[in-house]
């Protein structure tokens, strides 16, 4: 058989890669086709031909796997947000903690008996607390709609989440099962309203029209509700006009605020941001301790799950018991004030400012006093004089964004005299690609994934890590 770009294959799934994709085999090389499941025979077009490995589009599933379910949602085989929804649970499971291994294993150098078995959600669907849906003057086609004969319109006005990879096209959600249902209520609201008032979609390659994200935040326990309003303009009255008319359909909405990005990026972070109604924040809670949370303040977008990833750190952390914990990458402190009560004291850093605020505030709101919140790039922070300043940890986590620790961050903890090290993170990839130096220094006892995401390739875990 011809492998080339452009060649048609019939190949047989067997297992599946980080990312989701199914992996398949032709004469001993590894076929990437997304949308698959293991076990589906399906006919596919090469895309991509490296030494390696081969990148194919998937044109046809002939035999289906047993292992299929029927998707909860339509737009499951197209749409970004979920690309597992076409199999089991318990199957994306064994999948994901599958994954950990092999990148434990492949990347880290490490024996993958160290990780555990998965810990799953209770919650399969409905389970995020944030949505960031996007506006676009162009809908993604499928495929199908493309081949139809007649003419399918895609100028206007699209609302709803990322074609999978790609920036530019945005799906037009007709339903979403990610956040509780009013999420998707409010969506479809504002997109009637934009349309009916001719408010424009932000264009992405002429840098004109308005309407560029919506942020939906709600908070699991107390059921504060954020909607937040991410435009390329500043238009206080337009703007005022969207949020009285959503005052006026969703009564329970508790806070309105508006981001203006005002520049070519595509982030839902405003240069500025206005308080268009309510607090501008709201308030949830992870263990004990409530939680103020801004629009640009990370938050586990897993609020009943968070707790669980928690108690693993927590646990792992254990020698810290009374002692000097760093909790790097720290959010709204909400790890700092998880261990706060067997700490002597507990040392946070973070680049944004708002969630430094936050954090502050919610310490001294949750009366905690042994913890103090340092504002600043891990990577110009987190040195010498640092440590001169704030004492030698006895503990330190560290729970960095998907791209893993800077270089200089690794270095550092890797000459830091700490008797333990507790990495939290939501890419596999890049902590084993840290692991892998780290582990020169501290021996990776364990890891503990962790199902954060369901429906979803997603996965977080976490390492405890002992001073050699
Ligand atoms: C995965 S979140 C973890 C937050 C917190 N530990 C939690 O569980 O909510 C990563 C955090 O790192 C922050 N961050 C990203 N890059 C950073 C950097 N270079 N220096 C310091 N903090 C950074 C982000 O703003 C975010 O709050």
């Amino acid at each position: 058989m011809a492998l080339k770009k452009g060649s048609e294959v019939e190949l047989t799934i067997d297992s599946t890669a980080f990312k989701g994709k199914g992996v398949g085999r032709i004469d001993g090389m590894a076929v990437f086709v997304p949308g698959t499941a293991p076990g589906d025979k399906v006919k596919a077009r090469i895309t991509r031909k490296k030494k390696k490995f081969i990148e194919a589009k998937l044109l046809q599933i002939t035999d289906p796997s047993p292992l299929r379910i029927e998707p909860a949602c339509s737009h499951a085989n197209v749409c970004g947000g979920c690309t597992w929804q076409h199999l089991p649970y318990s199957e994306q499971l064994i999948m994901k903690e599958q994954h950990v291994r092999d990148h434990m294993q492949r990347i880290a150098e490490l024996d993958p008996e160290i990780v555990q078995p998965i810990i799953g959600c209770n919650h399969e669907l409905y389970y995020r607390n944030k949505m960031e849906y996007s506006f676009a003057t162009r809908r993604w086609l499928t495929e199908e709609e493309i081949n139809k004969d007649e003419y399918v319109d895609d100028t206007g006005f699209a609302a709803g989440l990322h074609a999978p990879g790609r920036f530019d096209k945005i799906l037009n959600l007709n339903e979403c099962h990610l956040q509780d249902p009013v999420s998707f209520q409010i969506l479809d609201f504002v997109r009637n309203y934009c349309i009916t008032h001719q408010i424009p979609a932000f264009n992405n390659r002429e840098n004109t029209g308005f309407m560029r994200h919506l942020v939906i935040r709600n908070s699991y326990y107390t059921h504060d509700l954020m909607v937040n309003l991410v435009t390329y303009k500043d238009d206080p009255e337009l703007t005022g006009r969207l949020k009285d008319a959503l005052l006026n359909e969703f009564p329970q909405i508790t806070t309105v605020v508006n981001n203006v990005n005002d520049q070519p990026n595509p982030t839902a972070v405003g240069r500025f941001e206005h308080i268009l109604y309510g607090p501008g924040f709201i308030v949830d809670h992870i263990g004990n301790h409530s939680f103020k949370i801004h629009a640009n303040a990370f938050f586990q977008t897993n609020t009943h799950q968070a707790e669980k990833l928690y108690k693993v750190a927590r646990e792992f952390a254990e020698p810290a018991k009374g002692g000097h914990l760093f909790d790097l990458y720290c959010g709204v402190g909400t790890l700092s004030l998880f261990m706060a009560d067997k700490a002597k004291k507990v040392t946070g850093i973070e680049l944004v400012d708002v969630a430094v605020e936050n954090a502050r505030f919610n310490a001294s709101e949750n009366g905690v006093d042994n913890v103090e919140f340092v504002l600043g790039d891990m990577k110009d922070t987190f040195n010498e004089s640092f440590l001169k300043k704030h004492g030698m940890p006895d503990c330190v986590i560290t729970d960095p964004p998907r791209s893993g620790m800077h270089p200089d961050v690794v270095e550092q903890l890797s000459r830091l005299q700490t008797k333990r090290l507790v990495y939290v993170s939501c890419n596999p990839s890049t902590m084993a690609r840290d692991l892998k130096i780290l582990k020169e220094f501290y021996r990776v006892e364990t890891v503990q994934p962790v199902d954060m995401f369901p429906q979803t390739y997603h996965i977080e875990a976490v390492a405890k890590l002992t001073r050699i």
